[in-house]
């Protein structure tokens, strides 16, 4: 079993954006799901972890070594599908994968041609091997960043918002492929989208402003607000009035009419109907308390 331990992580950039702070998080085998909105720090995170950038304080630990120092050691047990890929080569995807395991280090010829080979198969684009990878779709793509990631067999695989611009397919077969590759290793999944976090991950956090506001499992959170969610339709105009007088968690527009979701601990008049809490429920629950603590 790996353990990753991030004890007390933060880090400030040049401009005085403080992207990171006091971040503690343990993780073991399995997904975990690194949720929260734009800008709330965590592809600052994921570059930390994978070394790309130093935490000015705090720890990183994987399976007891020091990767914040060590940092050959992180690149050899670490994989790392990026939000943006930038531009890729006008050579084929098995030749791409092929120089990538050279770098990682996979020397022998033919362990490399048949990692290579196997890993191709694996993320379904073995009949798609000499075909260049700037022609592929994007879920191919991401794919393909799968591939990549596993090259060398590393103990973490960080993936940085990677169904965004997916179509609904493509981000399922994207999702199983992570799910199959997932229960031996770290997988890090970041992300804005709750659904993909609650289809993937056992073990999540939530991020806002550079923190971890919330740790622990999605089933947990959910039934934290059983008896507590409730939802009513009302015409729009009357949105200013409900705000005042009840605190609104997610709004929904269906056919002209909105939607509201409310939290109270009880029935908050009798045209409120109490709901089975989701994780989307959670998280709005979650992001709002932050707003009026603001
Ligand atoms: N290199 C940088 N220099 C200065 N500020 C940065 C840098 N990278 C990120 N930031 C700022 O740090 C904060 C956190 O950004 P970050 O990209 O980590 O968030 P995020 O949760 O990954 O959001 P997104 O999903 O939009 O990438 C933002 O305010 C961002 O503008």
């Amino acid at each position: 079993m790996n353990q990753l331990s991030l004890k007390n992580i933060n880090k400030t950039y040049g401009n005085g954006v403080r992207a990171i702070e006091e971040v503690t998080l343990e993780l073991s085998n399995g997904m975990f799901g690194l949720l929260g909105p734009n800008g709330a720090g965590k592809s600052s995170l994921m570059k930390t972890i994978v070394g790309l950038q130093r935490p000015d304080s705090g720890s990183i630990t994987l399976n007891g070594i020091d990767i914040v120092t060590d940092t050959d050691f992180i690149k050899q047990q670490l994989g790392f599908l990026p939000q943006d890929f930038g531009v890729y080569p006008k050579i084929s995807a098995y030749d791409l994968l092929n120089h990538l395991a050279t770098l990682k280090g996979v020397v022998n010829k033919t362990a490399r041609k048949e990692q290579v080979l196997a890993l191709l198969d694996k993320v379904n684009l073995y009949q798609h091997r000499h075909k260049e990878v700037h022609t592929f779709s994007g879920g191919m793509r991401q794919r393909f960043g799968i591939a990549q990631a596993l090259l060398g067999n590393p103990q973490v695989i960080i993936v940085d918002e990677p169904t965004a611009g997916l179509d609904p397919e493509e981000r399922n077969r994207f999702n199983n492929l992570l799910s199959e590759i997932g229960e031996d290793m770290i997988i890090i999944l970041s992300t804005h989208l709750v659904e993909d976090v609650k289809n993937l991950c056992p073990n999540m956090a939530v991020m806002h402003q550079g923190k971890v506001i919330a740790q622990g499992k999605p089933s947990h959170f959910i039934n934290s607000l059983a008896g507590a969610i409730w939802k009513k339709t009302i015409d729009k105009k009357e949105r200013g009035a409900y705000e005042q007088h009840f605190s609104i968690i997610s709004t929904q527009l269906t056919e002209g009419k909105l939607s509201i979701h409310v939290y109270a601990e009880t029935q908050p008049d009798s045209h409120f109907e109490l709901l089975s809490p989701t994780l989307e429920d959670y998280y709005f629950f979650m992001m709002n308390q932050q707003k009026q603590a603001a």
